[in-house]
């Protein structure tokens, strides 16, 4: 299979060099010409992923037309607020019979659509060519090969395949899903509740607190998903628990440590630019805040994180006013039981 990878950051180049490794004909875009170059020459991300030895068979090329030449799978991977860009930049090169995959962890803003509903909506015949990769993977380890487990949803069963066929190897094994809202809302709105682990750790709170917020989280999460049309099994799965479990506990993880830096009392710039990398869970509590509004589901986490992102709290204010929250039962909000088989394949 000819693929192409857009976006030469951490997971772009993590996903593009299995594809590599696995036998395909790979080329990554960056529009960064040093990046690029630098993965040419010297077979090494050394600003996304220093010290990482690529596969020699993998190209890297800062255009657009170049690396899209001839692509079967087109996998996108750029933070969410590049998105609408690089794919109106990108979708005249793209042919119309390719696959288009994207890895992308975010909502678009302002209008907070998911990422795969964006692309979909400028795609042709996109229940049969997109679908969403997911799960619980750091770039740092899948580019160690560090045994990784992920899902790839599509509406499509011989999509969700072929993604799969595509990316699959001894240490990276992958699973279909046909539940493309909960995936891709799994993976988006842990970073919320990393953000918020982060916080706690930074404040020298200690595991009962992590547990919580982890737990709380993902009953947040799926009130959140089912209400948006996710199955509530999904969030049990390797893009719901799975991934919330490996961004609450690792510091690989952005979102954990951009929470630990504004529990340190660093300002919301201060603490992106000492990053220097996407930190999705910032867009995202704002996103999750005005879409849970919109659907009238309470979002306690995501509001208090939203006021310390804005400045108005805390994070031990944050604590505290979870804390003292109306006492309540624990699965009255979990949400109505849903009885739908739209989730699986036939
Ligand atoms: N890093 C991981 O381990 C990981 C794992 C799974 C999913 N993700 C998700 O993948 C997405 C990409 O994250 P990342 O970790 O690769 O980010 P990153 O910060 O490591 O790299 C971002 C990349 O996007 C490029 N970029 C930024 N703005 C751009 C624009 N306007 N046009 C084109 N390119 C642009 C940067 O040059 C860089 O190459 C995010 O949504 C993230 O949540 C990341
Ligand atoms: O580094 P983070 O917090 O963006 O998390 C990366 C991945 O989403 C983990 O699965």
């Amino acid at each position: 299979m000819k693929a192409a990878v857009l976006g030469a950051g951490s997971w772009g180049t993590a996903l593009a060099n299995i594809l590599a490794q696995n036998g395909h004909e790979t080329t990554i875009w960056g529009r960064d010409k040093q990046v690029v170059e630098g993965m040419n020459t010297h077979r090494e991300n050394s600003r996304y992923l220093p010290g990482a030895a690529l596969s020699p068979a993998l190209l890297a090329s800062d255009n657009l037309s170049v690396a899209l030449d001839g692509a079967e799978l087109v996998l996108l991977s750029v933070p969410s607020r590049a998105v609408p860009e690089l794919l109106h930049e990108a979708l005249p090169y793209i042919s119309s019979s390719a696959l288009v995959a994207h890895a992308v962890k975010g909502f678009i803003r302002p209008d907070n659509q998911r990422i795969s509903e964006y692309i979909a909506s400028r795609l042709d015949n996109p229940d049969k060519r997109l679908a969403v990769i997911s799960g619980p993977s750091h770039a740092e380890e899948v580019i160690r090969q560090v045994p990784t487990t992920v899902v790839v949803a599509s509406k499509s069963q011989s999509t969700a395949e072929m993604v799969q066929d595509a990316l699959m190897n001894a240490a990276f094994r992958v699973y279909t899903q046909a539940d493309i809202v909960g995936v891709e809302l799994g993976g988006t709105l842990k970073n919320i509740i990393a953000l918020g682990v982060g916080m706690a750790d930074g404040l020298g709170l200690g595991d009962n607190t992590k547990a919580a917020l982890m737990t709380r989280g993902l009953a947040e999460m799926t009130r959140l998903g089912i209400a948006l049309g996710a199955s509530p099994l999904t969030f049990s799965g390797l893009a719901g628990i799975g991934d919330l479990i490996v961004t609450c506990t690792s510091t690989h993880s952005r979102n954990f440590r951009a929470g630990r830096l504004l529990a340190s009392g660093l300002s919301l710039e201060e603490t992106l630019a000492r990053i220097g990398m996407a930190v999705e869970g910032v867009g995202t509590t704002f996103a999750a805040f005005d879409l849970a509004q919109g659907v009238g589901v309470e979002l306690p986490i995501t509001a208090v994180l939203k006021q310390v992102l804005e400045g108005v709290c805390s994070a031990e204010e944050a604590v505290c006013k979870l804390m003292q929250r109306d006492k309540n039962h624990e699965m009255e909000d979990v949400g109505q039981p849903i009885i739908a088989h739209e989730w699986q394949y036939p």
